[in-house]
């Protein structure tokens, strides 16, 4: 499905789509590498291509707690006297002859003996009173024979170079012998808060002041993100402590990500100040919320200079805004594949008046109790409200200008596809 929303968009805002892409096109991948164990491994970005030193699996062997055998020995053991068993074949044997005329008692994952072609499962066999096997139903040749190699070959590519390291992929790794890994090194990102009126939690808070709920958010955010965060705190609402700040960060980062003040009141100095110290990329995005969302660089030349990312002040936007267009480009910084977002169409539950020249991402919770999913609010949409966005499964994207109406279908984001 194309997740994508309308374009046709209040002048002076960037479509939403279109910033996104400029973002993934301004990174520059990292180029420094480590080595680490499969333990400090999951959710960091392979540098080097990883291939099969061996073969998977390493040697025939059985699927099945049950019997092997020659399939020419099968009518004897279907009719006749039945077959006797002559060997015993536990997991982490090594790998035996089968005596002519027998079977082998054999457990899942044991080697299977040569000259054995087929593995009948103990559920079809009787054993007679001379301990002789009898097998009801057909047999197939190599059935319940997992094959040396059928999984992988070695020399087989394993894992790109790229590929994020997931539980599953790092099984793999670990089910070849592999014990470490070369990955990208850690994304450095100076994180700051601005705005006289934050205080941290845990303070007594005086009418006026707000407990600076973003830093704590971006900083889980960007550990999620595998990011070694650098915390500057918070910066006063002034030019002279943001340029202090943003100096800092520009020689000790790969990027600047900062929060608040970057709005239009004359309060809001985080868009001169990067300005004065580097350029801008864009400003200001339709979508709603997270408008404010700027992207610039600090440094003379804006290829060598450190990039930087101007979250909004209201919580809501600055989620939004990492989630969309600040995850991307941490992605493609990391040097990692970057994904398409994930959507598909939903029913509204609900009626609303629809935004104006830019797109909205109504925090919404699904229903599937009646059959078909349906979308309802999640609680308040104000972007200084974190309860619904908190509560929210995800994102019913709504095209500028355009209402929403109960029973009308709409694009559906779910949250949990911007957690890895
Ligand atoms: N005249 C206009 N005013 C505003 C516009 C506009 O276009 N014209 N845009 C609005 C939109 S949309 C947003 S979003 C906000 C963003 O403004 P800023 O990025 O400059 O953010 P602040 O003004 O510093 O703060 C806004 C709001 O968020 C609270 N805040 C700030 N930092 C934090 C933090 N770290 N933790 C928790 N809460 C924070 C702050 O106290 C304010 O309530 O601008 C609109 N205004
Ligand atoms: O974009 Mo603002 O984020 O609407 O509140």
């Amino acid at each position: 499905m194309n997740c994508q929303c309308g374009d046709i968009v209040t002048p002076g805002l960037l479509a939403l789509f279109e910033a996104r892409q400029r973002l993934i096109d301004a990174a520059t991948p990292l180029n420094g590498v480590e080595t680490v164990s499969l333990e400090q491994a999951p959710g960091r970005v392979l540098a080097e291509a990883v291939v099969a030193p061996l073969d998977m699996p390493g040697v025939d062997n059985s699927a099945m707690d049950g019997y092997a055998l020659r399939l020419a020995d099968y009518p004897s053991a279907r009719q006749g006297e039945g077959l006797p068993i002559v060997q015993r074949v536990p997991a982490g044997a090594g790998v035996m002859l089968l005596s002519q005329g027998g079977c082998a008692r054999i457990f899942t994952g044991a080697p299977v003996p040569v000259g054995a072609d087929v593995v009948v499962p103990q559920e079809r066999v009787t054993l007679d009173h001379h301990g002789h096997i009898h097998i009801e139903g057909t047999l197939a040749m190599g059935a319940n024979i997992r094959r040396q190699g059928e999984e992988t070959r070695e020399g087989d590519l394993l894992l790109a170079v790229g590929e994020y390291l997931t539980p599953a992929s790092i099984a793999l790794l670990a089910s070849h012998g592999i014990s470490d890994v070369t990955v990208k090194r850690r994304l450095r990102v100076a994180l700051l808060s601005t705005g006289d009126e934050l205080i941290a939690p845990g303070a007594r808070r005086s009418p006026g002041q707000v407990f600076d709920s973003n830093r704590a958010m971006l900083k889980a955010l960007l550990a999620q993100a595998q990011c070694e965060v650098i915390d500057l705190g918070v910066i006063a609402d002034s030019p002279a402590p943001l340029h202090q700040a943003f100096d800092d960060a520009q020689h000790a980062a790969d990027v600047l990500m900062c929060t608040g003040g970057v709005s239009v009141g004359e309060e809001d100095h985080v868009r001169p100040v990067i300005e004065q110290r580097g350029g801008l990329h864009f400003h200001g995005v339709a979508m709603k919320p997270g408008k404010p969302f700027a992207f610039g660089y600090l440094g003379a030349d804006p290829l060598a200079a450190t990039p930087l990312i101007a979250l909004p002040g209201n919580p809501v936007a600055s989620l939004v805004g990492w989630q969309l267009l600040a995850l991307p480009f941490v992605h493609a910084m990391q040097g990692r594949k970057v994904a398409a977002l994930q959507c598909y169409p939903i029913k509204a539950g609900f009626a609303q008046r629809g935004p104006r020249g830019r797109c909205e991402l109504l925090r919404v919770v699904v229903d599937g109790s009646s059959g078909e999913p349906v979308a309802t609010l999640a609680g308040g949409q104000g972007s200084h409200m974190l309860t619904a966005a908190s509560q929210a499964d995800g994102y019913l994207m709504i095209n500028p200008d355009t209402e929403v109406t109960e029973g009308s279908t709409y694009h559906y984001y779910p949250i949990n596809q911007f957690a890895a």
